[in-house]
């Protein structure tokens, strides 16, 4: 298992092994035991999604779940291709309004941790594309919140606009958003990887 920190302290980049073969690969795609042993304890899970995207261009986010549903997400690529995105919104931080990407494939393998008090989103990049993320805490539509995909900045890497639910296309600005979310201090792992 590959950690690798990215420029938003705090979301990790995690590689698992993969053991390839004539039938085609096998990898553990979590282990909270080969995490421990490379420094990183993270929450526990209680939800696992999955969803699919017929076309490319299809954005879905930028979301999270307000406290005291707040949720981690370990996201990564069950077909396809995507960009996946997190965005720091703890109120305080050093790095607020603040975005950090990754593509995820079936290809790479790579999953993304995003942890509570950021926004996550992503667009797929190839038809077909399937997200599996697991979560920590359990869907709380009281607490749906999203902040709309083009008020921060980011390079989606797309051209045009891309395919996005009515609830996307409606959310607010990053400007006009209250965000829920206080900074804590730097994360316990960051200092241990
Ligand atoms: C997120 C979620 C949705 N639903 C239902 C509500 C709705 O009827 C239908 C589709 O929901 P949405 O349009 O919100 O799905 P989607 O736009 O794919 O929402 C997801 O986007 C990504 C970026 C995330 O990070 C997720 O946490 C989640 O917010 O599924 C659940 O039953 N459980 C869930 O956990």
């Amino acid at each position: 298992m590959q950690i690798q920190k990215t420029s938003l302290p705090g979301v990790l980049v995690l590689v698992p092994r993969r053991f390839g073969d004539d039938r085609g690969f096998f990898c553990e795609s979590w282990s909270r035991k080969t995490l421990h042993d490379a420094g990183l304890d993270l929450p526990e899970f209680v939800q696992d999604n999955h969803s699919l995207s017929a076309a490319a261009g299809t954005l879905r986010g930028l979301h999270f779940q307000a406290p005291p549903h707040a949720q981690g997400k370990l996201v990564r690529c069950g077909r396809g291709r995507l960009f996946d995105v997190a965005v720091d919104i703890r109120k305080g931080s050093p790095t607020y309004g603040q975005w950090t990407g990754c593509e995820l494939s079936f290809e790479n393998g790579r999953q993304l941790w995003i942890p509570a008090g950021f926004l996550h989103g992503f667009v797929t990049r190839e038809p077909d594309t399937e997200i599996l993320y697991k979560c920590t805490d359990y869907y709380a539509p009281d607490c749906d919140g999203s902040v709309v995909w083009d008020s921060i900045g980011i390079d989606w890497g797309i051209a045009g606009r891309p395919i996005l639910s009515a609830k996307d296309a409606a959310a607010p600005s990053l400007n006009e958003f209250d965000s829920p979310f206080t900074y804590e201090g730097p994360f316990d792992y960051e200092a241990r990887l």
